[in-house]
């Protein structure tokens, strides 16, 4: 799965370009609308207040721009982002040590915090609730918790997985915001903006060949971009024109519709074998050797939104948009 030229998740090759590309301000940062404004209007009213943003919540697949929301969230709000992940702060004074760091009005930024340990976890409720730090001083009969007070601050949490965040710390964000899959026209806009910083040309409709192909998420635009400008080099004169987009595009198989190799072993496999469904999970996974997890969190998100798949109380099953793209005729008893 990892090298997956449309995974979704952060690859190594994506690091040093993700911070050329990377949005720092809202203005910046395409798409997900509803999210900007509601952000400028909190962000705006906080700094009039002079008050630390209420905690943040951000969810939704990898790649469509959490962790970029909360670097610009820092940013808008002009102070410092502490950045850590759940599964780094291993013991509550991990947590403790971080916060009592935190300087007023400050962003602490806990990617993938449905990974949080319990422990740790209950060391944040007091913080994101009253700013307070409850710590326990002795061992046994003498024990006793005292409380310190911490800087106002304000948590922002990231996670692909909003499922699995327990409800306390759920209900302890005042801003809660999915992300959405990218438009068409978003998406053709990023990879023209990462064009114009990679300095490359792009013309034609080759922004849009790129756009289609990259299953609504930025992480993919960007990364296709930088495989057809690497094909427009070396073929071509570096200008990437919409043939030059498509030659590289098929080369790296990848369907006009985003799909590759896996998503086609998927489908076929589920139509072939199981005449198209429903057909659980889990079966899924042991048909085409990969773990459930990752078809649940990766593959599938998309096949969904593009109508590919449905969801049943019984299992997943593959629509008839899915059997005409594959070229496979939709069996007439299924209506
Ligand atoms: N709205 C946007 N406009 C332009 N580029 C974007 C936008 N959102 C994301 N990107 C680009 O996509 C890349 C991936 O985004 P980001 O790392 O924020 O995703 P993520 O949601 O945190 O993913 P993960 O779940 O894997 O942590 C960024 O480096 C940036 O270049
Ligand atoms: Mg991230």
């Amino acid at each position: 799965m990892e090298d997956r030229i449309i995974s979704a998740n952060l690859m190594m090759e994506d690091q040093a370009e993700e911070l050329s590309l990377r949005p720092r301000y809202l203005s910046e940062y395409i798409g997900q609308n509803q999210i900007k404004e509601n952000l400028k209007i909190y962000i705006e009213a906080a700094k009039m207040r002079k008050e630390a943003l209420d905690h943040v919540l951000l969810y939704g697949p990898p790649g469509l721009g959490k962790t970029t929301l909360a670097n610009i969230i820092a940013n808008e709000l002009g102070v410092n982002l502490r950045t850590t992940s759940g599964p780094a702060i291993e013991r509550p004074g991990d947590l403790a040590a971080l916060l009592t760091n935190l300087q007023e009005g400050d962003v602490l930024f806990i990617d993938e915090i449905h990974r949080l340990h319990r422990t740790v976890e209950e060391v944040l409720y007091p913080a994101m609730e009253d700013s307070a730090l409850d710590i326990m001083i002795g061992k046994g009969p003498s024990a006793r918790s005292v409380r310190l007070d911490l800087p106002p601050f304000t948590l922002v949490g990231a996670t692909t997985r909003a499922g699995l965040l327990s409800a306390p710390l759920r209900d302890r964000f005042g801003i809660v915001s999915r992300l959405e899959f990218y438009t068409m026209e978003e998406l053709s806009y990023i990879v023209s903006r990462g064009a114009d910083i990679f300095g490359i040309q792009i013309i034609g409709n080759a922004a849009d060949e790129i756009a289609l192909r990259s299953r609504g998420t930025p992480r993919i635009a960007n990364r296709l971009l930088k495989r057809v400008r690497d094909y427009a080099q070396v073929r071509g004169d570096g200008v990437i024109t919409e043939a030059i987009a498509e030659e590289a595009l098929q080369m790296l198989q990848v369907d006009p519709k985003g799909l590759d190799m896996i998503d086609h072993k998927m489908l076929n496999a589920m139509i072939t074998s199981f005449r198209g469904g429903p057909v659980g999970l889990d079966t899924i996974a042991a048909t085409i050797g990969e773990e459930s997890q990752t078809i649940e969190d990766v593959y599938e998100p998309y096949l969904l939104q593009i109508g590919y798949l449905q969801r049943t109380p019984r299992g997943r099953v593959v629509t008839a948009a899915a059997y005409t793209h594959l070229g496979i005729p939709y069996p007439e008893d299924r209506g």
